[in-house]
């Protein structure tokens, strides 16, 4: 390995001759081998390029940078927006807390890059950018890194899970719709009860979709609130008047995305409540994929020993050694992912609450568990909708069967015959292992002709809707 020799304020450090990355990145590197997993979120890395492209031309606005520099900052944020300078960019999530070696990392490879790109050699002759001076011109790591995973949040939330979750949703109303009519037992406690239908039964899953897309949406304004302009402590030392407000705007227009200036830094850069409160609302959806795919999993039960109501696409074979077999794997995914994140929301929590004094010192733990239960819930989302929730078809023959000999049906006896005689009716049934007709009429409380006039699954469901 080859090396060249690069200086900070601590002395000299050996970086890999052919990286841009500079001495502090290094020392991470260095000093901060803890894995095998960590690395920091690529989103997190061009959270930094709209950042530092934004922040060097609101800083030429405002007359604190020269049109040069902020052009060759403004051209490596673009190359590092492209992907190009993935490799560069080496650090893991388990450094300081602050993300200060990340915003360094990001700040030389600017620095050294935009030296390549005008002709000169890194270390060599006056260079073009200054990491420290020029990049993170009006910025500190306390500003820039949680502006970076405000962005990169948002952006995952916008962008990854809001769609693959409308997506499923979608796919369940216009399942519920095309079985609205169709007629099955319903169960509370996991106990036979009075029926419902298919339709009404997937339309409460899309409901609860619905909800929880509403819910993360509704996060998104306090997603929206960026951090930048506060600098070390949320007063915005060493930065022009108006810095804030501009440097949002230009992070707005090169992101698409509405990002506004923080309208209390202090809170920005010493708590992650909006980190918080978005991973709260992931949680809802997680909450509610999982009792969706749980109730799936448990409907397509058998074929030939379980309940076996709806059928769901075979994708794979099930079993390595039990030959024929098929598993309802989507729904297993999809729940492991509903387990991730909360678990990861179990993370943020304890690291949002860390906040001390002026300074959060929990964010690239935060955005990292962020980050990847955003893309898990919209990624799950799409692969169960594609492989599993469009190929739901309800097995007739299996849900008539189970209608038939329900015992619950008795509920409708209630207000014609009274609770009590409805209840002897149905437990002299169970313990026979006769039909409710049976036992009604045999009991004298009710004739034939009432019983098939009374006694009607359809006429149990309310409306359907
Ligand atoms: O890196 C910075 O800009 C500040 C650092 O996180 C600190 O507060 O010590």
């Amino acid at each position: 390995m080859e090396y060249r020799i690069e200086k900070d304020t601590m002395g000299e450090v050996k970086v890999p001759a052919d990286k841009y990355w500079g001495a502090q990145t290094e020392r991470s590197r260095n000093n901060f081998k803890i894995g095998p997993s960590g690395s920091m979120p690529k989103e997190i890395v061009e959270g930094f390029a709209y950042l530092k492209k934004a922040a060097a031309y609101a800083n030429h606005d405002l007359g604190v940078l020269s049109a040069e520099k902020r052009d060759a900052i403004g051209q490596v944020c673009d190359e590092i927006l492209t992907g190009a300078l993935d490799a560069e960019f080496p650090l893991v999530i388990w450094q300081t807390g602050s993300g200060t070696q990340s915003n360094m990392n990001v700040n030389e490879v600017i620095a050294n890059r935009a030296q390549v790109l005008a002709g000169g050699k890194i270390g060599e002759g006056e260079p073009v950018l200054k990491a420290n001076d020029d990049v993170n011109k009006s910025q500190s790591s306390n500003d820039t890194y949680p502006t970076g995973m405000h962005i990169a949040a948002y952006k995952a939330v916008v962008e990854v899970t809001i769609p693959g979750v409308e997506k499923l949703r979608d796919t369940l109303k216009a399942k519920s719709v095309e079985y609205m009519n169709v007629v099955k037992i319903g169960r509370t406690h996991l106990m036979d009860a009075t029926p419902l239908t298919l339709g009404q039964e997937l339309g409460g899953y899309a409901a609860q979709l619905t909800y929880g897309i509403k819910a993360v949406k509704n996060t998104l304004a306090h997603l929206s609130e960026l951090a930048l302009g506060g600098t070390a402590v949320g007063t915005g030392l060493n930065t022009p008047e108006g810095y804030d407000v501009k440097v949002a705007e230009y992070i707005a227009k090169f992101t698409g995305h509405p990002f506004i200036t923080a309208p209390n830094k202090f809170e920005a850069l010493a708590s992650h409540d909006a980190i918080v409160e978005a991973h709260g609302a992931l949680k809802q959806l997680a909450v509610s994929l999982n009792k969706i795919a749980n109730d799936i999993r448990m409907l397509a039960s058998g074929p030939r020993s379980g309940i076996g109501e709806i059928l769901i696409p075979e994708n794979e074979p099930g079993s390595s050694i039990m030959p024929g077999k098929v598993n309802p794997t989507q729904c297993e995914a999809l729940t492991m992912v509903c387990a991730q994140v909360i678990g990861n929301d179990v993370a943020i929590a304890f690291g949002g609450a860390q906040g001390h004094y002026e300074l959060n010192v929990f964010k690239p733990v935060m955005a990292a568990n962020f980050l990847q239960s955003a893309r898990l819930i919209g990624d799950a989302c799409i692969s169960f909708d594609e492989h599993c929730a469009q190929g739901i078809e309800p097995n007739y023959t299996r849900i008539k069967e189970l209608v038939d000999n329900s015992l619950m049906l008795v509920t409708a006896l209630n207000t014609k015959i009274g609770y009590y005689k409805a209840a002897e009716i149905a437990q002299t049934a169970h313990k026979n292992g006769t039909t409710l007709k049976e036992e009604a009429v045999h009991l004298g409380y009710v004739t034939p002709e009432d019983f098939d006039a009374w006694v009607k699954p359809e006429d149990m469901v309310g409306s359907l809707k």
